[in-house]
Formats: structure tokens, C-alpha cells, sequence
């Protein structure tokens, strides 16, 4: 299992870079060893976040970049809640990834029908794999614990065999979305804690919290401190 590091920034303007170079770092060694990176994104206010400081990055290439979505709303794309509209306008546009370089969900679909269609894309994007093993995840968590579109005490954090699956009745705006399930991003454990975002828990790699003064006021647990953005 990999170690957690938590490592706690002033605020998010500290963090923001720090990310970014996270993100460049490992996305440099994966095309050094395999020819491409594997990304997934998440929505809210990472969206921004990453628009702001990928782009800025001097000599960023992502021509080999594949970026999926760790989840998304089913709203079209141009209605400002669709994760994949916001990147496409806020950061696609402004790196060099190719459009069959994005997988993005189809929104004209039900919901189950669009969560068994992503699914089926991200198994032709990971062929020799049984469950699409991402280089990096990028996970948001919610006020109230949730990643993805996990929500606390929501039957689907016991899903163990879809890859992709269809919520209906998110409690939190828009209620119709698909989400990468707990397979995609846990895959080792299972006991402990209960809220979502605590519970991923890759079993190789590497895990990091990139938190804000603010999010590890109560914490208990070990962090490290930084000051100014830093290099992960
Ligand atoms: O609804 C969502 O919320 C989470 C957390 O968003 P944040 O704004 O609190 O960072 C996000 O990670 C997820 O992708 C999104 O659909």
C-alpha cells in the first residue's frame, strides 16, 4: 500500500502550483517510460486550479496526454456545470492536447447508458487492463467527504464491479452524473474510514493530500508544512 503524505499550504494559491508541478513531474516520467500519461480529472474547483497553473508551466507538452474523468455531470456540454465544457474552454484550449486525447462522457445518453458507455471507452483506452490504472488521479473532496461523485452513506460506495456507475439522485446539484467507483481508484483495504474521500487508498503509487490552512484546522494526523509552493 502506498504511504499518505499530507502536506498543508497557506491557501490555495500556495497549492495551486505546487500541483501543477505534481502533475507536470509525473506526466515527464510517464512519457519518458511509457510515450504517454494518464490523467483523470475531477470537477469543481480543481477545474480552476489546474486552468490557471498547467497553462502556465513553461514547455508543457501534452500532445501524449490522455485525460478521462474521475466523474461527471450528465448536463450538455455547454451548460456551465459540465466538468468536460469547463476544462474544454478553461484549459483545453490553452494546452496542446488533442481532442482523441480527451475521453469525455456522451451526455445525450440516460444516465445508465451513459455510465455502461464511458465505462466501454475506458476499457478501449486501457486494453490490458482490467480496471484502467490512471498515472494520476486528481481527486476534489467535498465539504462533506465526497469524491468523485461518492457520496457519504450513498449505496453505490459498496459497488465492487462497474468501473463507471450511473447516480440518479446526487444530493448535491446536478442530481443525474456518472462516477469512476471506488475499483478505479481503492484497491486495497476497506475497513476504516467511512467518509469517500478518506477511503482511496491506492495499493501502489503514491498519495497525496494537497490541503489548505483551512481543511487541516482539526487534523490530527502527521502533515508537513509548506510555506510557498514546492516540488512533490
Ligand atoms: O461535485 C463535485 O464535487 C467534487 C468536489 O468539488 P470541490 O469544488 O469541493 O473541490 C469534485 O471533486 C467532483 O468532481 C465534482 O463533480
Amino acid at each position: 500500500m502506498s504511504a499518505r503524505r499530507v502536506v498543508v499550504f497557506p491557501s490555495a494559491a500556495e497549492l495551486g502550483p505546487t500541483l501543477a508541478h505534481l502533475v507536470a513531474s509525473r506526466a515527464d516520467k510517464a512519457l519518458k517510460d511509457r510515450g504517454r500519461f494518464t490523467v483523470g480529472l475531477s470537477g469543481g474547483s480543481l477545474v480552476s486550479m489546474l486552468s490557471k497553473e498547467l497553462p502556465a508551466l513553461p514547455d508543457l507538452d501534452c500532445s501524449r496526454w490522455l485525460a478521462g474523468f474521475c466523474d461527471e455531470r450528465l448536463v450538455p456540454f455547454d451548460d456551465g456545470e459540465s466538468t468536460y465544457g469547463l476544462y474544454k474552454s478553461q484549459l483545453f484550449s490553452k494546452i496542446n492536447i488533442p481532442d482523441s486525447g480527451v475521453l469525455a462522457i456522451d451526455p445525450s445518453l440516460t444516465v445508465h447508458e451513459c455510465a455502461e458507455d464511458y465505462a466501454n471507452k475506458l476499457k478501449k483506452a486501457f486494453p490490458n487492463e482490467d480496471i484502467p490504472v490512471f498515472d494520476v488521479l486528481l481527486l476534489g473532496m467535498g465539504p462533506d467527504g465526497h469524491t468523485c461523485s461518492l457520496f457519504p452513506d450513498h449505496p453505490l460506495l459498496e459497488e465492487t464491479q462497474k468501473i463507471v456507475a450511473p447516480i440518479n439522485n446526487s444530493p448535491k446539484p446536478p442530481p443525474q452524473r456518472v462516477t469512476m467507483t471506488f475499483p478505479v481508484q481503492v484497491l486495497e483495504g476497506g475497513e476504516g474510514p467511512t467518509l469517500p474521500a478518506a477511503r482511496v487508498v491506492p495499493s501502489q503509487g503514491e498519495l497525496f493530500w494537497l490541503i489548505d490552512e483551512p481543511a487541516a484546522a482539526s487534523l490530527t494526523v502527521h502533515v508537513e508544512r509548506q510555506s510557498t509552493a514546492a516540488k512533490l
